[in-house]
């Protein structure tokens, strides 16, 4: 239990247990350091593999403990599976099987801390036994509000006729009073949804699983602010009776004794012009599933004539990016291109003075991350919730250009390569029109109050729900 002084001032105890996948361990681990700057204290649970990537994160080793859990093997899931990484999407249930299986581990550590809070966003099991050790629980979520309200609240409930798959057109339906018209599927694009519907055994659907996590906690949370998505979040706290806390964009800010960019891209990166850069990163899960696509991908950053750094996982069928390169591709853009499979630091390459243009899958926590550098935005969003972002990033704050797809929803290395050069190009329309709004959110979330803002009243709304 935390501790309760008699002077208002109070230090809670809190165990955060993300879904397995680094986008969400991420930022469950930055508010976890927004939350121990105020003095909380922090178990965070997290499988074994992750353990080292992670670790760098967290700022506050004294109030931030990690404790490794044992993700058990589930057939049909590649062995030593523990993360979204290591598993092609169209597995990630058995995954969330696997999580489920970790349930009697979690339950002991929550007997022996005795929490005032449990942080979760997948177990939807959590309040269940958080509730018998006295803790209040918060479902977290770090995907943005638009994606929470268009496909998990109550109201988007589809009947699922048995081994029947939805039309593009039903999945592509926004439920009763969804606040926007801008920020929507196609229904071609509306079929990356149809896994959130589909049954699996055992554990039901994504949307079951998600509307119970909501359903019973005592507070839902969501990284996001009311200046971005105000409207959804409100929906969303109509659709679930329960209070919505918003935490901000929750990132974290520069400390004066970080750790520096590996010498290997500062050193590469520090050949090129200031602003001429272009970096793209789809994320810590592999993405593009077509090899094809992956090719077109390089060959439109080639055809931009710009030097480019693309951190990348491979396509489906290979095991790394270098197998999948396009032919010659490796001797044509020698010393100004570069596609690796490996982990970069993200914030810091986008932070580099020589890198001017962000082309991104538009993850939430990218997208975060996009808002607060200065680069020029390219998205190319790839499933449901990431296609929203862009649209929220596109058409509603216009600070970004998104890839033109075809009827298929093919990208052509031409369609990549204007896009970069309409944001990058000198005199651009679009580009100028993009930097200018782009600098006003900048200017906005970067104001020293704004992130702090959120997480005091974030704070405050954490310890009247501990008290209540
Ligand atoms: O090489 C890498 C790849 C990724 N990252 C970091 O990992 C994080 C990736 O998170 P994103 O949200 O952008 O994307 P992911 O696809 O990995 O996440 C997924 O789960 C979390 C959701 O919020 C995302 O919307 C969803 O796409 C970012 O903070 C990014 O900076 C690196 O630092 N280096
Ligand atoms: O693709 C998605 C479309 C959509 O409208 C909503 C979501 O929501 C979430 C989500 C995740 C976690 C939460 O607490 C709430 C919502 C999505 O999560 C992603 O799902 C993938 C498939 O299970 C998974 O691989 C990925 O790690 C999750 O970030 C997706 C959509």
């Amino acid at each position: 239990m935390g501790v309760f002084g008699s002077d208002g001032s109070s230090s809670m105890s809190i165990v955060m247990y993300p879904w397995l996948a680094f986008g969400h361990m991420t930022a469950f681990l930055h508010l976890s350091n927004k939350l121990a700057e105020k003095g909380h204290e922090i178990v965070f649970l997290l499988p074994k593999k992750a353990l080292d990537q992670v670790k760098p994160l967290n700022l506050y080793p004294n109030l931030i403990t990690f404790h490794t859990i044992s993700i058990p093997h589930v057939k049909g899931l590649p062995p030593g599976a523990e993360t979204n990484s290591d598993v092609p999407f169209f597995l990630t249930h058995l995954l969330a099987v696997a999580m489920n299986q970790t349930r009697p581990e979690v339950e002991t550590i929550l007997r022996t801390n005795k929490p005032d809070l449990v942080f979760y966003d997948s177990a939807d099991w959590i309040p269940e036994i958080a509730r018998p050790v006295g803790a209040k629980t918060v479902c977290y979520n770090t995907v943005s509000a638009a994606s929470i309200a268009l496909t998990l609240v109550p109201a988007a409930e589809r009947e699922i006729i048995d081994g029947k798959e939805m039309s593009a057109e039903e999945l592509a339906k926004p439920p009763l009073g969804y606040p926007s018209s801008k920020v929507v599927l196609l229904a071609r694009e509306a079929k990356t949804l149809s896994f959130v519907w589909r049954r699996h055994e055992g554990i039901g659907s994504f949307f079951d699983g998600k509307v119970t996590a909501m359903r019973n906690c005592d507070a839902i949370a969501i990284r996001t602010c009311r200046e971005t998505e105000g409207k959804f979040c409100d929906y969303i706290e109509s659709q679930y009776n329960r209070p919505v806390y918003l935490t901000g964009p929750v990132l974290p800010v520069d400390e004066p004794n970080k750790t520096s960019l590996e010498p290997r891209w500062a050193d590469w990166l520090a050949k090129f012009k200031p602003g001429s850069v272009v970096f793209c990163a789809f994320g810590s899960q592999p993405v593009v599933e077509k090899i094809d696509q992956f090719q077109e991908l390089c060959l439109g950053l080639e055809a931009t004539g710009l030097p480019f750094l693309v951190a990348i996982k491979p396509p489906s069928g290979v095991s790394t990016v270098e197998e999948a390169l396009p032919e010659g591709f490796q001797e044509r853009v020698r010393g100004r291109g570069v596609v690796y499979g490996g982990w970069v630091q993200q914030p810091m390459i986008l932070d580099h003075p020589s890198v001017g243009c962000f082309v991104s899958h538009c993850g939430f926590g990218s997208m975060w991350e996009s808002l607060m550098s200065d680069c020029q935005m390219v998205l190319v969003p790839q499933h449901g919730e990431q296609i929203l972002n862009a649209r929220l990033m596109a058409e509603e704050m216009e600070v970004a250009v998104e890839v033109e797809r075809e009827e298929n929803g093919w990208f052509s290395r031409r369609s990549l390569e204007d896009a970069v050069k309409s944001v990058m190009g000198e005199g651009s329309e679009v580009g100028e029109k993009v930097r200018k709004n782009h600098d006003k959110w900048r200017c906005v979330l970067s104001d020293s109050g704004f992130a702090d803002g959120y997480i005091s009243k974030f704070e405050q709304n954490l310890t009247e729900l501990v008290k209540s």
